[in-house]
């Protein structure tokens, strides 16, 4: 069944003024949808199908993307589009170079689990997807960038996770590979020096999502306590005692549910 969270027309009246949004502009369902997306999004790394993904979908999915907040608006984001499979196979070499390194860095105890972890689905998703951020996008001095360059890094991967957010509201399956050598990835997609690559996306129709991440199921690492994490005007102080019970539920609901 189609569900319509559009905004009613009353809500949307023309009593707005003229460049405003009209307030409050979301209903309940679409509030419930947003939550809904955010709390059942998954990175998929093993359950991709290869259907092509329609350009108007893809369109969609680079324009939220691009819809996202940058420092000082800087918009540093540029997007690779990958569908070559002789790209897809290079990049995957690259992956398996920096990935056979990888096992051997953590404890001898984890190291045949980590080398039992699917961490990518480069060559079965049928669209790849680098987002790169262009550390020379708007000049040398940007509002909000300068005493702390990195900004731009951060704005570029707001621009991941609109895109990410986006896929699992149109059923696309997103897995992020970042188990590279950066200059391996530049030299196989002829990235500019001063052009950094934030995101490799796997990005296509899948057969499910889990519900739970794959690191946690497999017994690698289970989400904090939330409650752990938020602290009273100081960093370490303890969580203000009345919003325990709400982080408890809510963080419980949205595992069970997947919605608040
Ligand atoms: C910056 C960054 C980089 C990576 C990831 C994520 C992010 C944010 N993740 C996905 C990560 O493992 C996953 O998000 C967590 O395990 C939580 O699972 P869900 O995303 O909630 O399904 C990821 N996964 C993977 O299989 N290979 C990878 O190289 C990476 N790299």
């Amino acid at each position: 069944m189609k569900t319509d969270c559009s905004i009613p027309a009353t809500l949307a009246a023309s009593s707005t003024p003229a460049g405003h949004q009209a307030m409050p502009d979301f209903t309940a369902e679409a509030r419930e949808a947003l939550y809904h997306t955010i709390f059942s999004r998954r990175d998929v790394r093993g359950q991709f199908l290869p259907d092509p993904v329609p350009d108007e979908v893809l369109s969609r999915l680079l324009t939220a993307a691009h819809f996202a907040p940058s420092v000082g608006f800087m918009q540093p984001w540029s997007f690779i589009v990958v569908k070559d499979p002789a790209t897809k196979a290079a990049v995957h070499g690259a992956f398996d170079e920096a990935n056979r390194e990888a096992a051997e860095m953590f404890e001898a105890h984890r190291q045949g689990t980590y080398r039992s972890l699917k961490l990518e689905g480069i060559e079965e998703a049928p669209i790849n997807l680098c987002i790169t951020c262009d550390r020379d996008r708007a000049g040398p001095v940007v509002i909000g960038r300068t005493h702390l360059k990195v900004m731009d890094i951060y704005s570029a991967v707001c621009a991941v996770q609109n895109l990410w957010l986006a896929a699992r509201a149109e059923g696309l399956g997103v897995g992020w590979v970042s188990i590279f050598h950066q200059a391996r990835l530049k030299e196989i997609l002829d990235i500019p020096e001063r052009v950094i690559p934030i995101a490799y996306l796997c990005i296509g129709r899948v057969s499910h999502f889990f519900d739970k991440p794959e690191l946690e199921t497999a017994g690698w690492r289970s989400r904090l306590p939330l409650e752990t994490l938020v602290h009273a005007e100081r960093f370490g102080a303890p969580v203000p005692a009345a919003l325990v019970p709400h982080l408890q539920a809510d963080q419980a609901r949205a595992a069970r549910e997947r919605k608040l």
